[in-house]
């Protein structure tokens, strides 16, 4: 029995847009979801009662850094991520690959993994496909990414070739060495650069491997936004439809619209909260750069179609003053407002589904946030 089960409750007649839910041992989610970032087992600058208020269903574990600091061992004798962190909703937790490619100084990738210098101390470290499972499975996530290559924009035909069959090669080890399947699902990564018959093998071979749930890699790494949606379009249909799809690293509002078009299911980007503690806010009528001297005596909310604690509470005089202080409390309520807006898009679209007017809503809010 997998710990991870998707229930398909509609699609979208002229789209690929789908309403389902994921249920999983620390609870249920609905999708498309949208998943707070929470790199040192905290999401910034929000308490996990506040992420509860703004409906968070599940959120995010940074695999590379909890291995680093405190350790994986320390949060496994804490009881796990849920108990060390006061989150006793799913946690999904990434593989740590990504995180050594773009964090770390060096890094040698051979077939046996790959080695690199912490970014905090430079002592040497390993991570296999192997200890990166037995990483996740010490964290104790409801949901665990396999160990892949992200391969970087850019890369040529051959390349990309070699490294999405080592993926593939990594995630059947990863399926070999996962244990505690009752409580833990593990999903696939498809690869394949920006090739679309490349893209065909990778999802072809993951699914062969039969996942509980797919995501898609190597997107959202510097390459055009319509070539990612040209490639979304392309590989997410491939995906089998009785199973999540996780599109990784995205996105912005705009981003969302189109993977939820496409089909996608689950989402998770660090823009919304690394965007609030620079003191940029997502409104319905687009960005709000609070550092703006327009907003100086602006004595008007964030955003006036927000209900959110902030924007009922708050003005932008005050927040533009906070975030010129550096006060502690404007990343608490930009946070607070930038992922308030994105859930709260994600259930705006679940609902227009839901009500056959999926594609009417999005060109509405792209009107509005002035994408189109
Ligand atoms: O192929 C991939 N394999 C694995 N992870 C990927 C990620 C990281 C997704 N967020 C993980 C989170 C885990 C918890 C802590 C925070 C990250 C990506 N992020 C992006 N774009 C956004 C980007 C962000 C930074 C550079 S590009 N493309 C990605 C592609 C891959
Ligand atoms: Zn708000």
């Amino acid at each position: 029995m997998s710990a991870i089960k998707y229930e398909l409750i509609k699609e979208d007649k002229r789209s690929g847009a789908r309403v389902g839910k994921i249920i999983t041992p620390h609870g249920e989610i609905p999708t498309p979801i949208f998943m707070p970032v929470g790199t040192r087992a905290t999401v910034k600058a929000m308490l996990p009662e506040s992420l509860k208020e703004i409906n968070a269903k599940i959120i995010l574990g940074n695999t590379y850094h909890l291995y680093l600091r405190p350790g994986d061992d320390i949060i496994k004798k804490a009881g796990g991520l849920h108990k060390f962190m006061n989150w006793d909703r799913p946690i999904l937790t990434d593989s740590g690959g990504f995180q050594v490619f773009s964090l770390s100084k060096t890094n040698d990738i051979t077939e046996e993994g790959v080695t690199f210098r912490s970014h905090i101390d430079g002592s040497r470290h390993f991570i296999s496909p192997e200890k990166s499972m037995e990483i996740q499975n010490n964290l104790g996530s409801d949901i665990m990414m396999a160990f892949d290559e992200c391969v970087p924009y850019g890369a040529d035909k051959k390349y990309t070739k070699d490294s999405l069959e080592m993926t593939t090669r990594w995630a059947k080890r990863c399926k070999e060495a996962h244990k505690n399947t009752e409580h833990q699902g593990l999903f696939g990564i498809v690869q394949g650069g920006m090739f679309k018959d490349l893209r065909k093998q990778s999802a072809e071979q993951l699914i062969d491997l039969d996942f509980p749930g797919y995501a898609l890699g190597g997107l959202s790494v510097g390459e055009p936004m319509d070539m990612m949606f040209d490639l979304l379009d392309y590989t997410t249909p491939l995906l089998p439809k009785d199973k999540p799809r996780y599109l990784m690293g995205v996105g912005s509002p705009d981003a969302l619209l189109e993977g939820v078009k496409s089909g996608i299911d689950m989402f998770d980007c660090v823009l919304q909260t690394r965007m609030a503690r620079n003191g940029t806010a997502l409104t319905s009528a687009g960005k709000v750069t609070l550092k703006n001297a327009k907003y100086k005596e602006d004595f008007t909310p964030l955003d006036d179609k927000c209900d959110c604690y902030v924007c009922r509470n708050y003005t932008k005089a005050y927040l533009r003053h906070l975030v010129i202080c550096k006060e502690i409390l404007s990343s608490m309520l930009v946070s607070y407002h930038n992922l308030y807006f994105t859930l709260k898009l994600m259930e705006n679209m679940r609902n227009a589904i839901m009500e056959d007017r999926f594609l009417e809503f999005k060109h509405e809010f792209e009107k509005e946030y002035g994408i189109i």
